[in-house]
């Protein structure tokens, strides 16, 4: 029998204030539950989410949401904060097609204060808002919650250096776990250690001074402290770091106990200036296997609550593990290779590279655009960097690709991982937009590989081959392991032809080879044979396999998974009118906009670039053709 439940109170916004403060632990714990429950079934952010839970529930009830602004960093622990203002009856669909979203969302919610997705923007973002309530007079609080892996960005510091200067209140809540995806990492996360380790928790500060004050001339030492502003401040004042910057340091304060947490926040509400709150929270907290295993647990799919074991079948080896695999055999023979990962040591299948080779392996944090210009740095010192980042977090290092790599002609390999949809993630997420922002740098090289053994080639191509900036771009998922039989080696600029036919062409680009094989294959259905080439490089196109092309067909269609605008459909289209070609081009590609969270075979359907829309949308062109002779 299911007994009464306090998170049946909690069905719209602010019902948390309504509740019983003894029953504060009690709900969190059913909070916790709930996640574990609906996460098990659904996938999506579990240990950080587990993290928050008090905290969240603490802000909720010391603050006064929507009025007062609470911006979550990254905002994969949003999933409470989605609970207390009512949308716990959506999590059966989170991250699905139509439903919930895994990240904070303005369109969803007017409780959701800012979008995020990509790390160390909530204190910017805060900024913004304390300044422009200080111009507008309004009245309200502003409270950005940073983790420490997303302290590890330069954005918060620029931040953090700007926010120095304002004279009003703004809170900045640092929820420390001591991870990012992975153990955190840097100076920053070792003085985290370092306080958290030497001083239990918020309480000390004042017993601290409460002890001076005890000893024989206790009074005047504790005078002498406060005005000498002494060494010794360190030993009161852990975050001095950031009180020496003009932010105020509360803390550290434990993250789990949620009367704490509503002092400390009641305290920070009244200071006059900016004040960061050091809360210490356990990632995972509450499930046993989440809290031994917090990076499995980050971001998972399915899983079996009692073993915590993963329910999703695998399909075979992913673009991830071939690249992993392969970095490692070069590595083994060319001591120059170095590899390079942002704070996605996991997901970039790195942490192989770390293990076999600590010395050449780099971690820098949440920090692409370090991450490039370290490379370069690197390359200019004769090492050969492989920077290996998802595709929508390189979209921050444009400048550094374009001034400190490409215009100095140097070799730094981009192994460009999750390029195209990634799914369930959204909108933040989707590797829609590499191909254009990489193609118009001067200097670049682009190469899209359509299956594993062309992923390994390309590397060995990128790295023993070729000098100059060069990025690999490869998708989220398994590696197609169709034509096999085509292994040509590759050959800078060159395409491959995998079928000769006629009228037809389709010319595609990496993983959207498996697209044109199907719509060949409906095509032939209507006595159409299709020629179908490889296009391998994205930049520089094969102009000499283009004009080929058009000498024997009326109709080139290119497939890429990115968005139309500046990539390669429009460069091919571009190379053929200028160059007077006769053939008509048809680019299929995404549109020009944000594409959402969702199962990527039916964004692929939405978008018109599955091969039932690809073939759909031939046969209305050459219909077209026909019409207009
Ligand atoms: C620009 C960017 N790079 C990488 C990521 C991937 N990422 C998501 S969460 C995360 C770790 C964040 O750590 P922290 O802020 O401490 O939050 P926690 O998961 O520990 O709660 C990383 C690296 C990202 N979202 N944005
Ligand atoms: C929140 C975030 O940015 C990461 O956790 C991301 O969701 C990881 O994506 P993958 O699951 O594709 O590694
Ligand atoms: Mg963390």
């Amino acid at each position: 029998m299911r007994v009464n439940m306090i998170l049946d109170k909690i069905n719209k916004p602010n019902d948390i204030k309504r509740i019983d403060p003894e029953e504060y632990e009690q709900l969190a714990q059913e909070i916790r539950q709930f996640l574990i429950d609906s996460i098990s079934k659904t996938g999506g952010h579990l240990a950080s989410n587990l993290g928050v839970v008090e905290l969240t529930m603490a802000l909720h009830i010391v603050f006064d949401l929507p009025t007062d602004k609470l911006i979550w960093d990254v905002g994969h622990q949003s999933y409470t904060h989605k609970i207390l203002t009512g949308r716990k009856n959506q999590f059966n669909k989170l991250r699905k097609y139509g439903g919930m979203s895994g990240f904070p969302k303005r369109n969803e919610s007017n409780y959701d204060a800012f979008d995020t997705g990509h790390s160390s923007t909530s204190i910017s973002a805060g900024l913004g808002y304390a300044s422009a309530r200080n111009i507008t007079g309004e009245d309200y609080h502003v409270i950005s919650v940073i983790g420490d892996g997303a302290l590890t960005g330069g954005m918060a510091y620029e931040a953090l250096n700007n926010a120095s200067s304002l004279k009003k209140n703004f809170i900045i809540v640092l929820n420390d776990n001591s991870m990012s995806i992975s153990e955190n990492v840097g100076g920053i996360s070792r003085i985290l250690d370092d306080v958290r380790s030497s001083y239990s928790y918020y309480d000390l500060k004042e017993d601290v001074k409460n002890t001076l004050h005890k000893l024989p001339n206790g009074d005047a030492l504790v005078e002498k402290i406060k005005k000498t502003k002494s060494n010794i401040k360190q030993f009161i004042v852990p975050g001095q770091i950031f009180e020496d910057m003009g932010i105020q340091y509360l803390g550290p304060v434990d993250g789990h106990n949620i009367h704490k947490l509503i002092k400390i926040f009641n305290i920070a509400k009244r200071v006059d200036s900016p004040v960061l709150v050091h809360v210490v929270t356990q990632k995972g907290h509450g499930y046993a296997p989440a809290e031994k295993n917090p990076s499995r647990f980050h971001g998972i799919g399915p899983f079996d609550i009692k073993t915590g074991k993963s329910l999703s079948v695998g399909k075979g080896e992913s673009y991830s593990a071939v690249f992993s695999r392969k970095i490692c055999d070069i590595a083994k023979n060319d001591r120059s290779v170095v590899a390079i990962t942002a704070a996605m040591p996991d997901g970039t299948g790195l942490d192989k590279f770390k293990k076999w080779f600590p010395d050449r392996f780099f971690d820098v944090g949440i920090a692409e655009e370090h991450a490039v210009t370290f490379s370069a740095g690197l390359a200019a010192g004769g090492m050969k960097p492989v920077f290996a980042v998802y595709s929508s977090f390189l979209q921050r290092a444009f400048d550094q690709i374009l001034h400190d790599v490409c215009m100095q002609q140097l070799h730094v390999v981009f192994a460009i991982d999750r390029a195209g949809l990634v799914g369930s993630d959204g909108e933040t997420h989707q590797g829609i937009f590499d191909l254009s922002f990489l193609s118009v740098i001067p200097n670049m090289t682009i190469i899209a590989p359509k299956n594993g053994w062309e992923l390994e080639n390309a590397l060995e191509f990128a790295l023993e081959h070729f000098y100059g900036p060069i990025a690999i771009r490869y998708p989220r998922g398994c590696a197609y392991t169709g034509l096999s039989e085509y292994a040509q080696p590759i050959e800078y600029g060159k395409s491959e032809l995998i079928h000769e036919g006629s009228h037809i062409c389709l010319m595609a680009v990496g993983n959207m080879m498996e697209t044109a094989l199907t719509t060949g294959e409906r095509l032939k259905e209507y006595n159409i044979d299709a020629t179908i080439v490889n296009a391998r490089f994205v930049k520089p196109i094969d102009e000499d396999m283009i004009c080929d092309i058009a000498d024997e067909h009326e109709l080139l269609v290119t497939l890429e998974e990115n968005v139309y605008t500046g990539g390669f459909g429009e460069a091919v289209s571009r190379y053929t009118q200028m160059n007077g070609l006769n053939i008509r081009t048809l680019g299929i590609a995404l549109p020009d906009d944000y594409i959402e969270h969702g199962n990527v075979d039916i964004l692929k359907h939405e978008a018109g670039i599955d091969a039932e829309a690809v073939f759909d949308r031939i046969m209305e062109t050459i219909a077209d053709m026909k019409n207009n002779g």
